[in-house]
This record gives C-alpha cells, sequence and structure tokens, in this order.
C-alpha cells in the first residue's frame, strides 16, 4: 500500500496569497475508508466571499486587462500548459491526497489526475485558437454595413463543484473559464477540497497573476450561496444535486446572472438479446454503475434487459459481482473504494432498504461487506423486481447500487429508458448497430454511449436534458460557456444615411 502524505495544512487562496478564514472556522476532513480524521480545511463564509471576488474582479481589469482578460489567448495558455505540467508532476500525490479524502480507489485517482492535466492542456489548445477567430466576419447582404465578431471573457465567474470527482469537475469549468480570460472564484465541496487546495499551490508556483483563480472551501450555504447572489459575479457554474441547483438558479435569476447547471442523473442501459458476448456486456453494465462506487452522475443506475437473456445476463452479472476487490482504497487491485461520507453511506442503506420494503429483491450486496469493519464501504448491489413506481426507480442513489427491469420489444426499452425526469446519459448495447443508432436519436439525454458505458473525451460535449441540467460542459462548448459574443457593426458609406431629410434641403 501508498505510504500516507502529510495532508497540507492550507488556508483559502485568495488574490495569489493563502489567508485564514475571517470567522477563524475549520471543517474537519476525514479518511472515509477509516473513519479517521486527517486534516482540515478552511470553512469560508460571506466575508471571505467578499474578497475573494474583489480579488477576481481587481484581477479581470488590472492593467486595462493587459495582464489576463484582453491578453492573447497564448498568453493564458502558457500558463495553462504550465498548470497542466505541474499537475503531471505532482500526480502520485494528488492522486493519494483525493484517495485519503473521497474514498476512491487509487487506480481511478490516478487516471482522474491525468484527465486533469489533459483538461488543461486542451483548453490551452483552444485558448490559443481563440486568437484567430477573433474579428469574424459576418456576411452581410448589403454593402454599406459590416459586421464581425469578438468573443470576450464574461467576467469573473463563480464556479461550484461536487465532490465525487473533486479536481476533475472544478477542472472542467476552471480550464475553459481561464482560456476565455475570465477570472474565477472556485468554491469545491466541503466533503472533498483538498485537491482543489493543492491547484491553489500549483498556480502560486507557476506564477499565475493574482486573483485570476480564488479557491474557497467551506459548506454551500456559507460559502456557496453568497457567491451565487453576488452581484459582482457575472456567471455561476455548477455541477451537482439537483435541489442545489434549482437553489443557485433563484438565486442568479434575481440579478439575471447567466447559470449552467450539471445536474444529476438515473441513465438507462439497454441491453439487446443479440449480444455474441455476454461477459463483454456485463462488464460494461458494472463499469457503467459501479465504478467510482457508483457516484457519477451519469451512472447507468437503471439496466434494462431483453428477456430472452435476463436470466444469464444476471447470474454473470452476480459472478463478475463477486469477484470485484472491495478494500482500502490505496491497496493494489481495489475496484470499489468506500463511499464519500458516512451521510452517504446513510443514505445508501436507506435506498437499498426501501427498495426492498417497496417489494424489490436484493439480488446481490446490499449490505457492509464482511471482511471491511471500519470505513463507509458498502457492497455492490444489484435489485430485481423492480418496478417504475419504485423510488430505486425514479431517484438518484448516487451509490454503487444497480435496478433491473426487464423488456420484450424494442419500443417497450426505449419507453423504460426515457420514463425518468433526468437526461444525462444513455447507453444501448447491441450487436445490431442500426438498432443502436436509432435507439441513440430518441434517448432522451445529452449523452449516449454504444456498447459501453462511461467514457468520457475532454473533446466532447457533457451535459443533460430535462432535470439534469442545461448547458454543456467540456469541448468547444465548454470554452462558450464562458464568453459573451460582441456584434461590431460600422457604417462605410461615403453617404448619408438619408432615413431624415437633411435640414440643407428644407
Ligand atoms: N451532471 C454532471 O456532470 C455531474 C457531475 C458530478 C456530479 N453531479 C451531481 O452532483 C451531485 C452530488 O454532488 P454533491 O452531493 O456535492 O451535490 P450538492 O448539490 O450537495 O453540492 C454541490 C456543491 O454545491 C454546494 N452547495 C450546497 N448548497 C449550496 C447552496 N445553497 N448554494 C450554493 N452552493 C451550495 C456544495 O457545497 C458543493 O460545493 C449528484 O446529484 C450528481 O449527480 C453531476
Ligand atoms: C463525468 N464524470 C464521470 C467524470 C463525472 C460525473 O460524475
Amino acid at each position: 500500500m501508498a505510504a500516507r502524505p502529510e495532508i497540507p495544512r492550507r488556508g483559502l487562496f485568495i488574490g495569489g496569497g493563502w489567508r485564514e478564514p475571517t470567522l477563524g472556522r475549520r471543517i474537519p476532513v476525514i479518511n472515509p475508508a477509516t473513519e479517521d480524521t486527517i486534516g482540515d480545511i478552511p470553512a469560508a463564509t460571506a466575508e471571505d466571499v467578499e474578497l475573494a471576488v474583489a480579488a477576481a474582479r481587481d484581477a479581470f481589469s488590472r492593467d486595462g486587462g493587459s495582464s489576463w482578460s484582453r491578453a492573447s489567448g497564448a498568453a493564458r495558455a502558457k500558463y495553462m500548459n504550465a498548470i497542466a505540467a505541474k499537475i503531471k508532476d505532482k500526480i502520485s500525490f494528488l492522486a493519494l491526497l483525493e484517495t485519503l479524502d473521497s474514498g476512491k480507489p487509487k487506480d481511478e485517482a490516478i487516471a482522474d489526475m491525468e484527465d486533469v492535466a489533459a483538461c488543461f492542456e486542451y483548453y490551452a489548445g483552444l485558448a490559443e485558437a481563440l486568437d484567430a477567430k477573433q474579428h469574424a466576419p459576418i456576411s452581410l447582404p448589403m454593402e454599406n454595413f459590416k459586421s464581425y465578431v469578438l468573443k470576450e471573457p464574461i467576467g469573473v465567474v463563480g464556479l461550484i463543484t461536487p465532490w465525487n470527482y473533486p479536481l476533475l469537475m472544478a477542472t472542467w469549468k476552471v480550464a475553459p473559464a481561464l482560456a476565455a480570460g475570465c477570472t474565477a472564484v472556485l468554491k469545491p465541496s466541503e466533503l472533498a477540497s483538498l485537491t482543489c487546495l493543492e491547484l491553489g499551490a500549483i498556480c502560486e508556483e507557476i506564477g499565475l497573476p493574482s486573483g485570476v483563480l480564488n479557491i474557497i472551501t467551506g459548506m454551500g450555504p456559507d460559502a456557496g450561496a453568497p457567491i451565487a447572489s453576488h452581484p459582482h459575479v457575472d456567471k455561476i457554474a455548477f455541477t451537482g444535486s439537483t435541489e442545489t441547483g434549482k437553489r443557485i438558479m433563484t438565486a442568479a435569476a434575481q440579478m439575471v446572472k447567466p447559470v449552467s447547471l450539471e445536474l444529476g442523473g438515473k441513465s438507462p442501459l439497454i441491453i439487446f438479446d443479440d449480444v455474441a458476448d455476454i461477459d463483454k456486456a456485463v462488464e460494461w453494465a458494472m463499469f457503467g454503475c459501479f465504478v467510482n462506487g457508483g457516484q457519477v452522475c451519469s451512472a447507468t443506475s437503471r439496466l434494462l434487459l431483453h428477456e430472452k437473456i435476463a436470466e444469464r445476463f444476471l447470474d454473470r452479472l452476480v459472478e463478475w459481482a463477486k469477484n470485484i476487490k472491495i478494500s482500502d482504497p490505496l491497496e493494489e487491485g481495489c475496484r470499489l473504494g468506500s463511499v464519500v461520507s458516512e451521510g452517504q453511506y446513510e443514505k445508501i442503506k436507506k435506498f437499498i432498504s426501501t427498495a426492498r420494503s417497496e417489494g424489490g429483491t436484493i439480488l446481490y450486496g446490499g449490505d457492509r461487506p464482511k471482511h471491511l469493519r471500519r470505513g463507509f464501504f458498502i457492497e455492490p448491489t444489484i435489485i430485481t423486481d423492480v418496478s417504475t413506481s419504485m423510488q430505486i426507480w425514479r431517484e438518484e442513489v448516487f451509490g454503487p447500487v444497480i435496478c433491473v427491469k426487464v423488456f420484450r420489444t424494442e419500443s417497450e426499452a426505449v419507453e423504460l429508458a426515457n420514463d425518468t425526469h433526468y437526461g444525462l446519459a444513455g447507453g444501448v448495447i447491441s450487436d445490431d448497430l442500426e438498432r443502436c443508432e436509432r435507439i441513440a436519436k430518441v434517448i432522451n439525454s445529452g449523452i449516449v454511449w454504444i456498447n459501453c458505458s462511461q467514457p468520457t473525451l475532454v473533446q466532447a460535449p457533457w451535459g443533460g436534458n430535462k432535470r439534469s441540467g442545461f448547458g454543456r460542459e467540456l469541448g468547444e462548448w465548454g470554452l462558450e460557456n464562458y464568453l459573451s459574443v460582441k456584434q461590431v457593426t460600422k457604417y462605410c458609406s461615403d453617404e448619408k444615411y438619408g432615413w431624415y431629410l437633411s435640414p440643407s434641403k428644407l
């Protein structure tokens, strides 16, 4: 097992330096795999949000914007590539911190940190490309006017993020915001902030201009809400639960502040009877709902099986699930760590007991693994005999719990897949690719996977429909979130416009 590092004691990262929270409060950091307190993080309040927003505003307009917001994209890209390089240098340390903070398996944390570095590099590339896109002419049907477009940073942005992929979810917002020339206040989740604070240390090391990125940790109502309602924050980008998303939208609406919301999901995975390789499909079904302990917004937690393969599929799914290594997430080969907190553990257990009391069958799992006495561990859980009115079918669990329904026809499968208030993702597994393409068109979600579940690509748009939110992150769509489009139109004729009668002719 990897050695446990010293947890750095950090303050709030504001204006390029560290400061203690104004009220001096701190929040304990608990390793969910051991239940030990391993450190603490600052608990910011509205007073600190004021300072962070002021620092971000100053950085936005300093020197007429020449040091950041109006600098070339190429100049900003240099800083972003330097951040990516530092993340790569520190990958083992950051991954270890994230594992200790969140309970996710070490191998997953390493992959996440690789994605973080790749995301900064990708948006550095888009920042550079932005320079060539300025002054793009607009084709007009007349000669006397000429128009072009400027893409400008929206301003100071508030970035509020969840705990399931702590540094990666923050990076999906920080990287495009910086590429666009915005300055930002980041508020990660109080349940897992350690690596986001280390991002502050990295910004300091590479000499990012002060105030461009400010990082304040703390509880949602104390540190997140004042960002959402702040009159000098020009946009809010939020990832988290649908309930908090509604609050943020309400607060932002008071100032007609734009928001982008990446919320929860209850995504389906449809598996047809024509699959030649059942085990290949079983592995995707497991990855779709058990990776990161099922604490994934896009988890394909509703499994739809064609009746002809349902029994055989479930037999194999149970065999594969038995084979998952559940252990301290730092152990070699761990594939299921602990969930993030005691609260999340209790919530998941309650979902399982309600499913049982509503008539569901716990086909496998449902409990704490017998070999793990401490830590917030839950077995991979498979629930059958599910009806569409049951809570387990309708609500997001955010844990390693999959519920199963059987279908007979393609149209029934689609109807079941779309039977949800959410619309983040969906998947279909079949050897008939025409059928897959057909289903991809009719699933009502922002993302559809064919013959797989969960691949996440920095180049491709990410986001949901319905109560899963709106707006798209990643790819060029992610950059547009932080840009405002300005039309510039000039009159180019030597003649007067000629609408009013000239006084000389009266
Ligand atoms: N769509 C996506 O891409 C995506 C990705 C990851 C997670 N998620 C969703 O996130 C949820 C899990 O994350 P969570 O439990 O951290 O969500 P959460 O809504 O509890 O918290 C998210 C963030 O909002 C802050 N917050 C809480 N109350 C607030 C308030 N009143 N005002 C402002 N900020 C406030 C929290 O401190 C945290 O930083 C799940 O529903 C999951 O589906 C979605
Ligand atoms: C997109 N992903 C899976 C990294 C994070 C969603 O929870």
